[in-house]
């Protein structure tokens, strides 16, 4: 079943057509499944941010439709789709927005805590969490005691707190080490594989793309290709490689 249905986006800035107008998405449809882990490729500027914006409804396409979860989010008044995202999507991002003033533990209650839900069905939720990202011993710290890798790892434990039917994540190994980056790419092919979470990112890192399902690659607010992961990771990167040597543009951090 398909968790999130975009069809035929196109997000012109700077008014319709217009001089000075950039169409930075030019058509673009787009299926994700429940339970799919999909990267998004492509150059600089070829409407990767744009189109994870429009997906995940922090911004409006000029025209065309995204769905989640059988919703028609481009439908939704300011209101209901700022509770529509609380609820339903979970949102990781390279500087991990964490609160300095509240402890990890605290951090990761916060999306429970504005729908208010009972301390226990928290607390419970807290150490399951904490239990699979291996971040038990950071509950009671404060962001800036911990490390890039920890503050990631409660940043998408923050993201999963309300079971949203899909993640985002936007460069979320942009600011880790490598050895960071495995641990949380694993921590997303983890949450993946036990919990059927749909996750879709957007990523420069190869390394990162590797662990994922499918990557669909983007050029010039188009979609160009795709591909599926069928041998091992490794095989994935290479693959990737070459998909990204025929789609040119900057240098992928590998
Ligand atoms: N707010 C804006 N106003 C005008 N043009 C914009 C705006 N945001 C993005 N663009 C343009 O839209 C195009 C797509 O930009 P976008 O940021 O989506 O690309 P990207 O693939 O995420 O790039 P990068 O990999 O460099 O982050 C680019 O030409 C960019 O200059």
């Amino acid at each position: 079943m398909a968790i999130l249905e975009a069809n035929n986006i196109v997000k012109v800035y700077g008014g319709y057509s217009g001089e000075g107008s950039t169409t930075a998405l030019d058509g673009v449809s787009l299926s994700v499944k429940e339970g799919e882990f999909v990267a998004i490729m492509g150059p600089s500027g070829s409407g990767k941010t744009t189109l994870l914006n429009i997906l995940s409804g922090i911004d409006q396409p000029t025209s065309g439709d995204v769905s989640i979860a059988s919703q028609e989010i481009s439908e939704m008044s300011g209101n209901e789709l700022a509770l529509f995202r609380r609820r339903q999507l979970g949102f990781v991002f390279q500087e991990f927005n964490l609160l300095d003033s509240l402890t990890v533990k605290e951090n990761i209650m916060l999306p429970m805590v504005l729908e208010k839900k009972p301390a226990t069905d928290m607390e419970t939720k807290v150490q399951e969490l904490a239990q699979l990202f291996e971040i038990q011993a950071t509950l009671e710290k404060y962001p800036y005691n911990i490390s890039g890798g920890q503050q990631q790892r409660t940043s998408v434990s923050r993201a999963l707190v309300n079971d949203p039917a899909i993640k985002f994540a936007d460069e979320p190994t942009g600011n880790l080490d490598s050895k960071a980056s495995a641990i949380i790419m694993e921590c997303f092919e983890k949450i993946v594989a036990e919990l059927n979470t749909t996750v879709l990112l957007v990523t420069h890192d190869v390394f990162a793309a590797s662990y994922c399902q499918k990557v669909v690659f983007i050029k010039d607010g188009k979609i160009h290709s795709s591909i599926v992961k069928k041998g091992n990771r490794k095989e994935f990167l290479d693959r990737i490689m070459d998909h990204l040597a025929v789609l040119g543009g900057r240098t992928y951090d590998i």
